[in-house]
This record gives structure tokens, C-alpha cells and sequence, in this order.
């Protein structure tokens, strides 16, 4: 009897690899198969940009309609949204998990009070840093100048410690990076990946007033938040709430009377906020601190990488920045009054961010009242097609040639803000653009005070569309010493 038993369960197991592995086969084959139909056939036929009319084409991603718009006043029409009638979409599933419902993402009532917020924490520098904008830009600045001198009389004190504080704490971010490229000496230095221990570092030491390490953890997270988001599986907590209570803490010991002056400082003061209409949740504090976290690394990130590529491979106007660098600040640390002195770094950086946006494109969708019009469709504006087009920049627009910048913005944009756009535009352009632009020229100089850049014959010219414009194997690059130590 036993042996029969054994016997039956044999043939149970036989049978069950009988059938499980024709089937497992059969699967199998039918993901090849529908793999290659998507990739020569569904792609080429149906994912394919339909020319509709001037400089505008439709696009399907097999959810959605794309309208792309790539002409500069069409995307001025849409971005600055007089009408109202243009909005940001829903977040993804994706960018919901990883950033939930901050700044980058909400509308309304919302926006606008985080928007404050953020302005008020980022925009301080933009009173003492002479960045060229470009006409339109200059009135936009200047009604947010008026709004910044409205606040500045509300609390001075706050936006002179963001000014002291930040270009000694981007220095000192830099200045840890480059102490550990003093072992790594005319040796390959993959810099993507330096680039973004230091803009991990940049955000964590000026918006929330933490340590490397602390922002390193955050970080850590947030990358496998990116990774986990992607795969839809698990919920990831970021270590936020820590950094929280010990500001609440200190408050309750009497270690500090405030919260901080900080970004987190303004957070965690609107967190406790008395008149509950303006009050943050910790749902609303966590997403702002995670959309900061995100936005403020992976786009300086890519702008230092590419930066200090073409720097490598356009070695006459390394030579120029270099220049310029020593003369403004000789050998010493940047400070802010030299900041605005670097017109040749500014020119880099702007042909960097026009040759290769960090953010490639903004997406609108059209409403009317509550109507979304068409359902499932958007509209797409290409910000890398308008820094490309030979119409507006003309047949040399794939050059790196800096000294389109050598005048004001608006020059070389022939008096159309959408014709360079690396920030957006409008009421929802870039809140950390003045703050970018100042860790990119800090970051820079103290670079080419202290080393020539080469390019390393390893490196492998692969750029990659993945949330930001990157290099798919990175950027080597070869660090050689200069003489004196500066
Ligand atoms: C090279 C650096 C950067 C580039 C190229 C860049 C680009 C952009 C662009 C194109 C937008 C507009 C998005 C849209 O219209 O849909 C934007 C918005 C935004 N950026 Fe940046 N950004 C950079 C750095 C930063 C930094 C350092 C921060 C924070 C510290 C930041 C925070 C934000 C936020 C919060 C928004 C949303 C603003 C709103 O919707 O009101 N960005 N950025």
C-alpha cells in the first residue's frame, strides 16, 4: 500500500513538471514576443511624434495624448497661464510615492503657502547675487523682489542668516570633497557620483541644518524610495520625523528658542502653526522635505556633471573660467561680493543648462472649470527642443560656444523668456534656481582653483532621459594638481 501511495505521488510530481514546464515555456515565449512587438513594432508605429502644424506635434505614450509644443511663444501662452486654464497633472503613481503631495506637485491654496515658504527659504541671495535674467524674467523678478522686501521687513534677521549661512555652507561641502580628491590625484574620479555625495551634503547642511551623515541617510532612502517607488511594492519611510524632533526638542530643553532659520525651521514653525487654516500636517512637512531632498540634489547633480565635462573637453574656456576665478577671489574661499563677479562662470553654466536642461520638458494639463480637456491628454513643453532649435539660436545651436551669454539673457534669447528655459517658467518656474545657480558657481570655482580637468580615455559619451538628463556610465575624469595650494 505504502509503495502504491509513493508511487501515485511520483507520478502527482511528474505530472505537475509535465505540465508546469510547458507552461512556464509558453510564457515564456509569449513575454519575448510581446517584447519584440512593443519594440519594432508598437514604438515605430505608434509611439511616434505626428507633425501637426509650425512647431507642433502629438505624441501617445499609450496612456496618454502628449500635444509637444516647441514654440517659444505658444509655451509662454501655457507656462505663464494668465487664464488659468493650465495645470500641473496629477502626480503618477510614481512621483506620488516617492514625493507625495508637496510643492511640486499640489495646487491652489496649498501651492501658494508652501510656495511662500520655499521662496522665503531659497530666494534670499537673489538681493545680493547679480544673475542676468532675461526681460521678461526681469519683471518677474522684480514684483518678487518687492514680495522679498515685504518679507525682509516682516523679519530681517532671518534672511541675513540665510545669507551668512549658506556660501559658508556650500564652501564647506565642497571643501570636504576636495579633501578627498587630494588621495585620488591624477587618478579617474567618476564625478557623478562625488557630485552627488556634495549636492546631498549642500541640501542637507543649508535647508535642514543637518549633519553629512543624517542627510546621507536621507538620502540613501530616498534612492531606494526612487527604486521601490519604480517597482510598486513596498512603502518606505524616510527618517524626516527624526530630524523634526530634534528640533522640537531642543526647543523643549531650552537648547534653542525657535525652531531654526532654516528651511526645516519654517516647516516645523508652520507645523505649529496656532491658526489651523495655515497649519502644516506632518504628512504635508514630510512630502515638502522629500520633494526639497529630491529636487535640490538630482538636478545640481546632473548641471555640476555636465558642467565640468564640457570644462574637460573645451579646455580654452576652462582656461578663461580659470582665469577669471583667480582674479576675483586669488586663492581664497568664494564669497558672495565675488559671486557676482564671475561672468565668464555664468556663461558656462548657462550654456551647460542649455545644451543639456537637467529637466527636459514641463507637462500642463488643459482645464476648464472642473473639465479636463480632452480627458487623458497633455501638453508637453520640450524645453531641450527650444535650447536645440536652429531657428532660434541658429546653425551652430549644437556648439558649445558660452559667449552666446556674453550680453544679458534676454540678448541671446532675442527677448523671449521660453526661448531658454532650463527653470521653467511662470508662476511655477523653479523655486531653487537662484540657489542652484550660487552652489554651481561655488562649486566650479573652488574646482578650477585647485585642479585642470581632463577627460579620461575611459569615458563613454552615453546621455540617459531618467528624471534628469544623465550619462548613462558617468563621467571619469582626470584631476591634476595645480602648483600652488590654493
Ligand atoms: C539645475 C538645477 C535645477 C533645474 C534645471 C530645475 C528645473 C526646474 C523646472 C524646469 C521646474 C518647473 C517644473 C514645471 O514647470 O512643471 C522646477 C520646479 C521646481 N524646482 Fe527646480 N530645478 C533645479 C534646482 C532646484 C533646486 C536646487 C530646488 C530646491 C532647493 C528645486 C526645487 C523646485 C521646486 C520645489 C519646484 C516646483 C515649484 C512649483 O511648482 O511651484 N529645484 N525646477
Amino acid at each position: 500500500m505504502q509503495n502504491l501511495i509513493g508511487e501515485v505521488k511520483k507520478m502527482e510530481t511528474m505530472g505537475n513538471l509535465l505540465i508546469l514546464f510547458p507552461a512556464s515555456l509558453c510564457l515564456f515565449l509569449f513575454v519575448a514576443l510581446l517584447n519584440v512587438f512593443y519594440k519594432y513594432w508598437w514604438i515605430p508605429h505608434r509611439k511616434r511624434n505626428h507633425f501637426l502644424s509650425g512647431k507642433t506635434y502629438l505624441s501617445w505614450n499609450g496612456v496618454r495624448a502628449l500635444l509637444l509644443i516647441t514654440d517659444p511663444d505658444m509655451v509662454n501662452e501655457v507656462l505663464k497661464n494668465s487664464e488659468k486654464a493650465f495645470r500641473k497633472p496629477k502626480a503618477s503613481y510614481f512621483f506620488d510615492k516617492l514625493l507625495g503631495d508637496g510643492l511640486g506637485s499640489t495646487e491652489s491654496e496649498k501651492w501658494a503657502r508652501l510656495r511662500k515658504l520655499a521662496y522665503y527659504a531659497f530666494h534670499g541671495e537673489s538681493l545680493k547675487v547679480n544673475h542676468r535674467h532675461s526681460a521678461d524674467e526681469m519683471y518677474e523678478r522684480f514684483m518678487l523682489l518687492l514680495f522679498s522686501c515685504l518679507l525682509v521687513t516682516w523679519n530681517i534677521y532671518k534672511l541675513d542668516t540665510f545669507l551668512q549661512n549658506m556660501i559658508p555652507a556650500v564652501v564647506a561641502s565642497v571643501e570636504t570633497m576636495l579633501e578627498k580628491w587630494k588621495s585620488k590625484e591624477g587618478k579617474e574620479i567618476e564625478v557623478f557620483q562625488e557630485f552627488r555625495l556634495l549636492t546631498s551634503e549642500v541640501i542637507s547642511r543649508t535647508a535642514f541644518g543637518s549633519s553629512y551623515l543624517e542627510g546621507e541617510k536621507i538620502f540613501d532612502m530616498l534612492m531606494k524610495l526612487t527604486v521601490i517607488a519604480g517597482r510598486n511594492i513596498y512603502k518606505a519611510e524616510i527618517p524626516i520625523i527624526r530630524l523634526l524632533k530634534k528640533r522640537e526638542a531642543k526647543v523643549v530643553t531650552g537648547e534653542a528658542d525657535n525652531f531654526g532659520r532654516d528651511f526645516l525651521g519654517l516647516l516645523v514653525n508652520a507645523y505649529h502653526e496656532a491658526d489651523e487654516k495655515n497649519r502644516l500636517s506632518i504628512q504635508d512637512l514630510v512630502d515638502e522635505c522629500k520633494t526639497f531632498y529630491f529636487a535640490g540634489q538630482e538636478t545640481v547633480n546632473s548641471l555640476l556633471t555636465w558642467a565640468t565635462l564640457l570644462l574637460a573637453i573645451h579646455t580654452d574656456w576652462q582656461d578663461k573660467a580659470r582665469a577669471e576665478v583667480i582674479e576675483v577671489f586669488d586663492n581664497q574661499n568664494p564669497d558672495s561680493e565675488g559671486m557676482a563677479k564671475l561672468k565668464t562662470i555664468s556663461m558656462v553654466i548657462n550654456e551647460t543648462l542649455r545644451l543639456y536642461p537637467p529637466i527636459s520638458g514641463v507637462i500642463r494639463e488643459v482645464r476648464l472649470g472642473t473639465l479636463v480637456l480632452p480627458t487623458h491628454s497633455e501638453v508637453d513643453m520640450r524645453i531641450i527642443a527650444l535650447h536645440h532649435d536652429p531657428d532660434l539660436w541658429g546653425d551652430d545651436v549644437d556648439l558649445f560656444k558660452p559667449e552666446r551669454f556674453a550680453d544679458v539673457i534676454a540678448e541671446a534669447t532675442k527677448y523671449n523668456a521660453a526661448t531658454f528655459m532650463p527653470f521653467g517658467l511662470g508662476p511655477r518656474s523653479c523655486v531653487g534656481m537662484s540657489f542652484t545657480i550660487i552652489q554651481a558657481k561655488i562649486a566650479l570655482s573652488m574646482i578650477l582653483q585647485r585642479y585642470t580637468i581632463n577627460l579620461s580615455p575611459s569615458y563613454v559619451h552615453a546621455a540617459l532621459q531618467r528624471l534628469t538628463l544623465k550619462l548613462q556610465h558617468g563621467i571619469q575624469l582626470l584631476f591634476h594638481s595645480l602648483c600652488y595650494d590654493a
